[in-house]
């Protein structure tokens, strides 16, 4: 499932603008999906040129990619902390997010809330008034149908993701389901997001509240930073 249809240009401008905060001598948190690959090359690229970074990968995708980039991997729990995260969105409003688009948002949401920065990278077709994407929630295996009864109560209209070329669900990378949660326009994220985080068996949700510092929006014209 993936949202918006920005072009390959933008994206590559807000993910290269993105890269240019990495300092020497950081950890990095690496985020997952489209846009956030075109950071991660590019801090690839610095890498070959002599800068010294680690990276902390959110998905078993960034760490593929990370290490065809020559950059040093290591984990969240080997490090004192995240200086900066650059990852990708599927919609943003007001600064609030809704990722989850490529099932990565559990470790996207611990190593983006994790980092002292966390720049976000998108395209302008992700911007919106108000958030309105369907939700994704990783939900613990045969929590789904218990979680899908709490997300109708709450509102929403669930739908189990399916896989592509592969029989089934889509399974995250950490074993998880992920059901995708229709609540049309979301009012309130923060009352939402306390509301989906409360329900037993739900691993993560792909709400971002107030946790972006810096949103890279890539247009045709170039870069806007939002703050
Ligand atoms: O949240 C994500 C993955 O779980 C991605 O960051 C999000 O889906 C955006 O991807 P893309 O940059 O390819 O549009």
């Amino acid at each position: 499932m993936k949202a918006g249809d920005g072009s390959a240009e933008a994206k590559r401008r807000a993910g290269h603008a993105a890269a240019e905060a990495v300092e020497d001598g950081t950890i990095v948190g690496l985020g997952t999906g489209s846009t956030a690959a075109y950071a991660i090359e590019a801090i690839g690229r610095a890498v070959e040129n002599g800068l010294d970074v680690h990276g902390v990968a959110t998905s078993a995708e960034s760490a593929q990619l990370a290490r065809e980039c020559g950059i040093a991997l290591t984990t969240l729990a080997a490090v004192d902390g995240v200086d900066l995260a650059i990852d990708g969105a599927d919609q943003v409003a007001d600064g609030d997010l809704i990722k989850g688009g490529g099932a990565a948002h559990t470790r996207e949401k611990l190593i983006d809330a994790a980092a002292d920065r966390f720049l976000v990278v998108v395209d302008d077709s992700k911007l919106t008034e108000t958030l309105s994407w369907p939700i994704p929630v990783a939900v613990l295996q045969g929590a789904e149908s218990v979680v899908a009864d709490r997300l109708r109560d709450l509102g929403g209209e669930p739908t189990l993701r399916e896989a592509e070329r592969k029989d089934g669900p889509v399974v995250t990378d950490d074993g998880h389901l992920v059901i995708d949660c229709d609540f049309g326009e979301v009012d309130d994220p923060e009352e939402l997001a306390t509301a989906l985080s409360a329900i037993p068996g739900v691993v993560e949700h792909g709400l971002f509240v107030d946790l972006a510092d810096e949103i890279y929006v890539g247009s045709a014209d170039g870069v806007d930073v939002l703050r």
